[in-house]
């Protein structure tokens, strides 16, 4: 795991050292071993239980025949063709840091490095493991938790730093993303994405008062990376409080997306997705980058139900399409190609000016966590959906430290029709939907796509699925027993093809969407690896 190692993660397919299966997360495999004919006889080869009944979102590293996997106390080593664990270290944390996590009590993985590991912890320290032994090697701390900030995305290593974004920006806090030296654990740069007094943007918390303060803006989602730009890519959260009101102007750098130079933490262009945003909609969905048409682009499914297309050298909008189904968004009515802005509609304005309003996509977004996948071989990506209207009235905030600062009255259920999510596959350049599965229960774990015309997604009702590429149609799915939340990846060993996921309830939507279809799924975090039987992977 040497610089030139990560750059070339998506080309190795006997190696993932990079979340989201290369810096530019496409989550994309050239296997096709496993194809749309023979899938439906794929079969478990191991499984490990991780011993931990809370939501499992982690991103499974893969170096060397071992797998490196996160719980919000714990990382593992998991041998890759036995499934046997190698070793186990827990990284205890105060208790009451649990309070401070909004959505669930989760890590999305580690990141490697020259034999050391990298991880965030939910008491806002940053640690590094011995990849050989799991011994603890430092620890900084970033900040304080009890102001509400914490980590759960998997840090980035981009130009030899150590990159992470602070989560908590449902808190209160003023988002910012760091760099650490991984040799000494050393922070070498903070920067605010909320800019300061006299600082370029700050002009954007109109009214002169301290919102901006307590404006969010932090990210809990991997950066993607471009070594040839050298600049990575965050997207940021939601401003705070949700109420609009208390914090007059555009309100920059939430809900944007930042291209940032890993060394010095400067930022370098950026595009807000939701100017003055009044709804949650985080922008902190990742950037998955790729080079079509000729242009080094970057693609990203926004929670407020829009897929962006930008030149990822300039920030220049190329595409705006929304990825929901027809009359579920009803904040914007489309983006300005010209001005990059949402033309805003009553329900938004009347929702800013005080008025009851249900807005769509609600708070949750019309995409959450889940990452998609960007397909080489159809050029669609492919996006788990939500439909989760939200009931939104203003109300008096009151920001206390370490307390959810929102200020409006929210309430929300699931769809009468039941029909709460999505899978589409959609063109990220043209807005066109090559086709659109509707579900009753949402999907809410990634997406990985291969050259063998399958996507692997799961299911919250435990079952890792398999699609066809071509028409969405599930082709095959396995029941592993807790809720699919995690993010499949797909590797080969000795001509062999393999794809892991993890699994275990406990994501947002299990805990707060009272959606009694999932009742009765059981909590219960673990790592899964299917392949074809053994002699039979001609099919
Ligand atoms: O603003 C934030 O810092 C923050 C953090 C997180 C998180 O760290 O998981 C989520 C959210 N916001 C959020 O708004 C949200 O809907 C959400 C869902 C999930 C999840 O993993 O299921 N995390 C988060
Ligand atoms: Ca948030």
């Amino acid at each position: 795991q040497s610089a030139s190692d990560l750059a070339a993660d998506a080309q190795t397919t006997d190696e993932i050292i990079t979340y989201g299966m290369g810096y530019g997360q496409q989550r994309y495999s050239s296997l096709d071993q496993i194809n749309a004919d023979n899938v439906s006889s794929l079969a478990p080869v191991w499984t490990l239980s991780l011993a931990d009944t809370n939501s499992n979102e982690t991103f499974p590293i893969l170096h060397d025949g071992t797998f490196y996997v996160t719980t919000h106390d714990a990382t593992v080593a998991i041998d890759a063709m036995t499934g046997k664990q190698k070793w186990k270290t827990y990284s205890d944390y105060p208790s009451d840091a649990k309070r401070i996590l909004c959505c669930g009590v989760h890590n999305r993985g580690v990141a490697i490095y020259e034999g050391k590991l990298f991880r965030g912890t939910p008491d806002a320290h940053v640690i590094a493991l011995d990849a050989e032994t799991g011994e603890e090697l430092w620890r900084t701390r970033s900040d304080d938790y009890k102001l509400g900030h914490n980590f759960t995305a998997a840090p980035q290593i981009a130009d030899g730093v150590i990159i992470l974004p602070v989560a908590g920006s449902d808190y209160g806090i003023r988002g910012y993303i760091e760099g650490y030296d991984p040799e000494t654990g050393e922070k070498l740069w903070r920067t605010y994405t909320i800019p300061g007094p006299g600082e370029q943007g700050h002009e954007t918390w109109e009214g002169g008062g301290d919102a901006w303060q307590h404006g969010g803006a932090g990210g809990w989602i991997t950066t993607s990376y471009d070594p040839e730009l050298n600049l990575i890519y965050m997207g940021t959260a939601n401003a705070s409080p949700f109420n609009a009101s208390v914090r007059p102007g555009d309100n920059l750098h939430t809900s944007s997306i930042l291209a940032i130079e890993p060394k010095t933490g400067e930022i370098k262009w950026h595009y807000q997705t939701s100017p003055h945003d009044a709804f949650d909609y985080d922008s902190m969905n990742e950037n998955v980058l790729a080079d079509i048409d000729g242009r080094k682009v970057l693609m990203h499914a926004n929670k407020n139900g829009f897929l962006y297309t930008l030149d990822r050298e300039t920030g220049e909008l190329i595409a705006a399409n929304p990825f929901m189904g027809e009359g579920q968004i009803n904040w914007a009515d489309g983006i300005d190609l010209e001005t990059g802005r949402p033309n805003h509609t009553e329900v938004y304005h009347k929702a800013v000016s005080g008025e009851q309003v249900t807005v769509q996509p609600g708070y949750l977004g019309g995409k959450n966590y889940a990452p998609m996948s960007y397909d080489q071989s159809t050029g669609n990506v492919y996006i788990n959906t939500l439909i989760l209207p939200f009931n939104h009235k203003n109300a008096e905030p009151v920001y206390t430290q370490g307390v959810m600062y929102v200020g409006v009255d929210m309430s929300f259920g699931v769809p009468e029709d039941g029909h709460a999510g999505d899978t589409v596959a959609i063109n990220p350049m043209t807005g066109e939907v090559a086709w659109r599965q509707e579900l009753g229960v949402p999907r809410w774990g990634g997406i990985a796509s291969t050259a063998g015309g399958v996507v692997f997604t799961g299911e919250l009702t435990g079952e890792f699925s398999a699609l066809d590429a071509a028409t969405g149609e599930v082709l095959w799915s396995y029941q592993t027993g807790s809720a699919v939340s995690g993010q499949p990846v797909v590797w080969e060993k000795d001509g062999r093809q393999f794809v892991t996921v993890g699994n275990g309830g406990g994501a947002t939507y299990d805990l707060v969407s009272g959606d009694d279809r999932i009742a009765n799924v059981p909590p219960g975090a673990s790592i899964w690896t299917f392949a074809l039987p053994e002699g039979g992977q001609d099919g």
